[in-house]
């Protein structure tokens, strides 16, 4: 399914989404028609080196580092030379899309350690992969080496020109194939893996799968342009995929934005281009590298990739534009539900020698709006964690709508109908508020739902960029997401965070209608009391760990304990 829209891509609404490659094939047919021999040789390079770099850019969109990309080309390679070897039927091209998909279990392999770790550590378990897959290639010589068998091409690729085209045709359809993956639901989970692996699970979708794909995938892309250069130079060593030049090609996905097509396409004329240079001015080519590595530093120091940069810089010049805020208008009595939705018998947590909760019983009823309110520490968050199934220490048991949730991890328990929101920011900036809603949404859902639940909470247009937004827009947003997965229960953490005063009033305004709109009870968490007294039919008051008291707002909030609890002191929260 597509998920962005079309106007978040300025360029593609205005020529349509074929425009583009159309212009890239123009742009390969006039340069193998003009360019001379040697510079499409170096410009066929370029394309190689630029499908490993859109095979890169797809770790890099699910926030994970591979150090050992060249090693799954080299797969990708071998398999092209073992199936020429034996002339398997089908030719390059098969071979190449074979060598492609021989690389995605070795992908997997690698995506395994990631499930656990992230940043450097991953980075390090890449490079020994990286490391040993050197070693082994080196010691063992690529199928047809010994025979001085050529890689044969077919007869319309046979020229370096045509062979040329041909790379230029597979960079295209693999642009095209990362670009298309970008905006369905997996490319929107690899971007908001890469933004918060917790309220990714909590959105219903699974961390594991959303970064073995994406390394799997990347890997295939890798296996690509492994099988591509076998065609190119007709016999490969071990020389073409050293541990040194998957560190290079890393280097510059982060300089370049291998995320991007452009970024791509820049970082492979730089891999292909500036060590020829720095040669015809007699300059050692190794020295290429450590230019790679001055701009990825510049890069990271800047926080963004060239392309990156540019993008944002694009982006600067159509701002978001954020409506109004609504103004509050007292809709009246919030519902009071009667038959019991979520039950919590016995919840307890502890984090070492601290209780952050203790023997705690609660009762959220079915179509209403309940509070949960206390002091700062007294384990709001912790309740909405264990009950949104992040901390499996957790004891007691917590039903919803009849069905035990205990054990469930957190992304079947969003499944079932139990979501919620973030205290801190949590929506991925790399996408658009309408892509965002329809992966948050976990399932399908229609322009005009989009509509209708934006227009409600009073969310930016849908072909606005996350990136932005203000915070306030943010948390609305993250509510709205949770509103269209059309859950049976909706835990709040503070959504007001962020919004102004008279916001958060037209936010409980929008709130109170939810159950009877949206069809599910709302748990709602947080410190602004006006808010809680507009919003919620009952409020639960939890303090050092258990529950003090509940009932109607107004009653709950005029007992001393409650008081006592938040002011220390016994003064009424009128
Ligand atoms: N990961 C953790 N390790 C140790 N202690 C923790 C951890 N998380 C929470 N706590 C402790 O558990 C208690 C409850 O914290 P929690 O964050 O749930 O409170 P809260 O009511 O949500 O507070 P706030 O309103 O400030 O968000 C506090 O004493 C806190 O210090």
């Amino acid at each position: 399914m597509r998920l962005a829209d079309k106007q978040a891509n300025p360029a593609a609404s205005v020529l349509g989404p074929l425009a583009q490659p159309a212009v890239a094939l123009l742009v390969i047919a006039v340069a193998a028609a003009v360019v001379p021999q040697y510079w499409l040789f170096l410009a066929t390079s370029v394309l190689v080196s630029a499908v490993a770099l859109l095979g890169l850019g797809i770790v890099g969109r699910a926030g994970m580092n591979s150090l050992c990309q060249l090693a799954f080309a080299a797969v990708g390679a071998w398999t092209v030379a073992q199936l020429n070897v034996w002339q398997a039927p089908g030719g390059l091209i098969v071979w190449t899309i074979a060598g492609g998909v021989a690389a995605m279990p070795f992908g997997v392999l690698i995506g395994l350690p990631a499930l656990r770790l992230r940043g450097v550590h991953l980075a390090v378990v890449t490079l020994g992969f990286a490391a040993a897959a050197d070693v082994v290639i080196a010691a063992v010589n690529f199928p047809g080496v010994e025979t001085f068998e050529q890689v044969e091409r077919p007869m319309f690729i046979a020229t370096d020109r045509q062979y040329f085209v041909y790379a230029g045709v597979l960079f295209v359809v693999a642009a095209i194939g990362v670009e298309w993956l970008g905006r369905t639901r997996m490319g929107a989970a690899w971007r908001a893996v890469r933004f918060s692996e917790r309220a990714t699970a909590a959105s219903g979708t699974s961390v594991a799968r959303a970064k073995l794909s994406a390394f799997a995938l990347s890997a295939f892309g890798a296996g690509l342009a492994g099988g591509l250069l076998a065609g190119q130079v007709g016999m490969i060593t071990a020389q073409n995929f050293t541990t040194i030049s998957s560190l290079a090609l890393f280097v510059v996905a982060v300089m370049a934005g291998s995320e991007y097509v452009g970024g791509a396409l820049f970082g492979g004329v730089l891999i292909a281009f500036v060590p020829e240079i720095f040669r015809r001015a007699g300059i050692n080519q190794d020295w290429a590298n450590v230019l790679f590595g001055v701009g990825a530093v510049q890069a990271l120091s800047q926080g963004s990739s060239v392309s990156e940069g540019l993008a944002r810089r694009l982006r600067a010049r159509r701002p978001a534009r954020v409506p109004e805020p609504r103004p509050s208008q007292d809709v009246g009595a919030p519902p009071l539900g009667t038959r019991p939705l979520l039950e919590v018998e016995g919840l307890g947590v502890r984090f070492g020698q601290v209780v952050a909760l203790e023997n705690v019983d609660l009762v959220v009823p079915e179509g209403t709006v309940m509070g949960l309110i206390g002091p700062n520490g007294a384990g709001k968050s912790t309740l909405t964690d264990a009950l949104s199934g992040f901390l499996t220490s957790a004891t007691g048991s917590v039903t919803l709508d009849g069905r035990k949730l205990d054990g469930m991890p957190v992304h079947r328990r969003a499944a079932a109908g139990l979501r919620r929101t973030f205290q801190q920011d949590r929506v991925p900036t790399g996408l658009t508020v309408g892509a965002y809603l329809r992966f948050a949404a976990h399932r399908s859902v229609t322009r005009e739902e989009l509509e209708e639940v934006r227009t409600f909470l009073g969310c930016p247009a849908l072909n606005a960029h996350v990136f932005d937004l203000d915070v306030g827009s943010r948390r609305l947003l993250e509510v709205a997401a949770a509103l269209l997965a059309r859950p049976k229960l909706i835990i709040l953490d503070e959504p007001a965070a962020g919004l102004a005063h008279a916001e958060s009033l037209a936010l409980a305004d929008r709130l109170v209608e939810v159950p009877a709109r949206f069809g599910a009870s709302v748990l709602l968490i947080e410190h602004d009391l006006d808010m809680v007294r507009r919003a919620c039919a009952s409020v639960v008051v939890l303090d050092f760990g258990s529950v003090i008291a509940s009932g109607p707002p107004a009653e709950v909030l005029a007992r001393p304990e409650v008081a006592r609890a938040y002011l220390g002191d016994e003064v009424a929260l009128t």
